[in-house]
């Protein structure tokens, strides 16, 4: 395999831990996510999927183990560093600029997605036209001039969605996209995450099965810091095992 060729992963476990003192938050995870793949990373509550979240976006080093990011090894980088290589994330609690519109929301995040941000120096239109199409990527158009503070939780989070994509991502992690959003806003989310282009690689962390499967090509179920089964969506909603460790969590509807 030519490093960096198309048949490059576009991510690349290899044997990924993450130890807190004496405990194994994330133990000898290996995995493959192909180029504009869609992965979902399933699992309980404690599983290991923020760390291991944290792990590929470089929070925080692994213990154990490498990162490669289409063929580069990014194990020793910092968050940054990755986000110049195309990770692009949202987090787990927003970070939106509350007291601003969308559309101003939008311009800051990609003057801070350009080298020399602080610069101001693109024509105002442009900008402004990126931040048209960005809106309408993630179906918030008609919401430019609305302040986040009057938007709804489901709209923050394709606000959020948008953010990250003015970073240009090759590779998008979403820390649980679906958290607090009503009955309502969850089948709007999942449109949105089918709709985004097919050659982003998009890796989902959720422990909703109702979110995960049906925007998944294939799902990584966790337990205990570990892989425990990794399948498309229709197995892995069928597997005794998944079964037996989503027992008692639920499906929400
Ligand atoms: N910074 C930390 N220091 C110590 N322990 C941690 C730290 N971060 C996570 N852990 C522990 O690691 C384990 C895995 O946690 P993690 O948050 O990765 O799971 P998760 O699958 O994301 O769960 P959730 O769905 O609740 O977010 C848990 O036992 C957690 O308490």
């Amino acid at each position: 395999m030519r490093p960096g060729g198309e048949e490059t992963p576009a991510l690349l476990l290899q044997g990924v831990g993450r130890r807190f003192g004496a405990l194994a938050a994330v133990s000898d995870v290996s995995l493959a996510v192909a180029r504009g793949e869609r992965r979902a990373v399933l699992g309980p509550n404690g599983a290991g999927k923020t760390t291991l979240f944290n792990l590929i976006c470089g929070d925080f080093p692994p213990t154990a183990g490498r990162v490669l990011l289409f063929g580069e090894d990014i194990t020793a980088l910092r968050p940054h560093h990755r986000a110049r290589r195309g990770v692009g994330r949202t987090y787990q609690t927003s970070l939106l600029f509350n007291g601003l519109s969308v559309r101003d929301n939008l311009l800051v995040a990609l003057r801070g997605a350009r080298p020399g941000r602080f610069s101001w120096r693109l024509p105002p239109t442009a900008d402004r036209a990126a931040a048209q199409l960005l809106a309408e990527r993630v179906r918030i158009a008609a919401l430019l001039d609305t302040p986040v503070a009057a938007l709804s939780h489901g709209q923050r989070r394709q606000l959020e969605v948008g953010m990250a994509l003015a970073c240009e991502p090759r590779l998008l992690m979403l820390d649980e996209p679906a958290a607090g959003l009503s009955p309502v806003e969850r089948p709007e989310l999942v449109a949105l995450l089918r709709s985004l282009p097919r050659d982003l690689t998009l890796i989902v962390i959720e422990h909703d099965m109702d979110i995960a499967l049906p925007i998944a090509d294939l799902v990584t179920v966790m337990k205990d810091g570990q892989v425990v089964v990794e399948g498309p969506p229709d197995r892995i909603e069928s597997d005794p095992m998944v079964q037996a460790i989503y027992l008692g969590h639920g499906r929400s509807h």
